[in-house]
């Protein structure tokens, strides 16, 4: 008999299955998986879905990694990775799957607690659709909620002077994340670079502007939008964990690849449903 989850595990793999159910099919050529704990449940479901629906002959699913850990799981269920780079010529992905920290009711999310965010935001933004897979702590109505700060990967050799530039703009508390065990130091990501986590207030989101917030940064205010960017900017910054914008139906529609975005996020509830949040729910919202 299978051990019992806990009920936030419960909730990830049930959030999981639902996402999968939703959104793969086995005729998919090339799918996208992220990192972190939920995912292992997406790839679990992918997995079962295969085994009940095989591809059809000849047809091979490939599964692109958003890092090591990720590629260590495509591996360990007995599917086959494909690198990123090794994609053919301006082929996308149908479809990706991953996790985040904290997503807000715009579906803008938190992503790299993990120390993963590059990887995760090319692999969304070259997929044409990018499905979130959450538990309910993850759920808010705005981004920094709970989730403490913003994940920000940078190149080593700048990590101070990045430090200095966030105090700047609101975040004197912006910290390198370093291994527990002090003597190890910093935390590396999958570039070899490290990774610094910057509290700000609550986020603003682009309902709040629309109705005349001002998310410019004036008085510590920020909208996810404006922050992401602000950023961004930052000599030294490879990535930030904010993942806003365009979600990839909204991209193509405009004539672009992909966008950032989930267009669906699932997530697992405690008494077991699951809650499906999706854009389309948004637009209405924003009326
Ligand atoms: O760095 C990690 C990634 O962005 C994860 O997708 C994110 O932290 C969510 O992870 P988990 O599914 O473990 O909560």
């Amino acid at each position: 008999m299978a051990p019992k989850l806990d009920p936030i595990e419960s909730a990830k793999r049930n959030a999981a299955y639902r996402a999968v159910e939703d959104h793969f099919n086995s005729s998919m050529r090339f799918v996208g998986i992220g990192s972190g704990s939920s995912i292992v449940y997406g790839v679990e479901a992918i997995k079962a879905h295969l085994d009940k629906n095989p591809a059809p002959p000849n047809h091979m699913n490939w599964f692109v990694p958003t890092g090591w850990n990720s590629r260590k799981v495509i591996e360990k269920a007995g599917l086959i990775p494909i690198a990123f780079d090794s994609l053919p010529g301006d082929s996308m992905m149908e479809v990706c799957f991953d996790g985040a920290d904290e997503v807000d009711e715009e579906l803008n999310c938190i992503k790299g607690g993990g120390a993963c965010l590059f990887q995760e935001k090319l692999v969304a933004a070259r997929s044409k659709k990018f499905v979130c897979i959450a538990d309910y702590r993850k759920n808010q109505k705005r981004l920094l909620t709970s989730w403490p700060s913003i994940p920000i990967e940078v190149a080593p050799i700048a990590h101070a002077s990045v430090l200095k530039e966030l105090a700047v703009i609101g975040s004197p508390d912006a910290k390198l994340r370093e291994h527990s065990l002090e003597k190890t130091g910093p935390i590396q990501t999958d570039q070899s670079f490290y990774i610094i986590d910057a509290p700000f207030p609550k986020l603003l989101s682009a309902f709040d502007v629309k109705n005349g917030a001002d998310g410019s940064g004036k008085d510590n205010q920020w909208d996810v939008t404006t922050l992401a960017e602000r950023i961004k900017k930052i000599n030294g910054v490879l990535e930030v964990g904010l993942f806003h914008g365009m979600n990839g139906d909204q991209a193509q529609a405009a004539g672009l690849q992909g966008g950032q975005k989930p267009v669906a996020v699932y997530f697992g509830l405690e008494n077991g449903e699951v809650l499906k949040r999706d854009y389309k729910e948004i637009e209405d919202l924003g009326k």
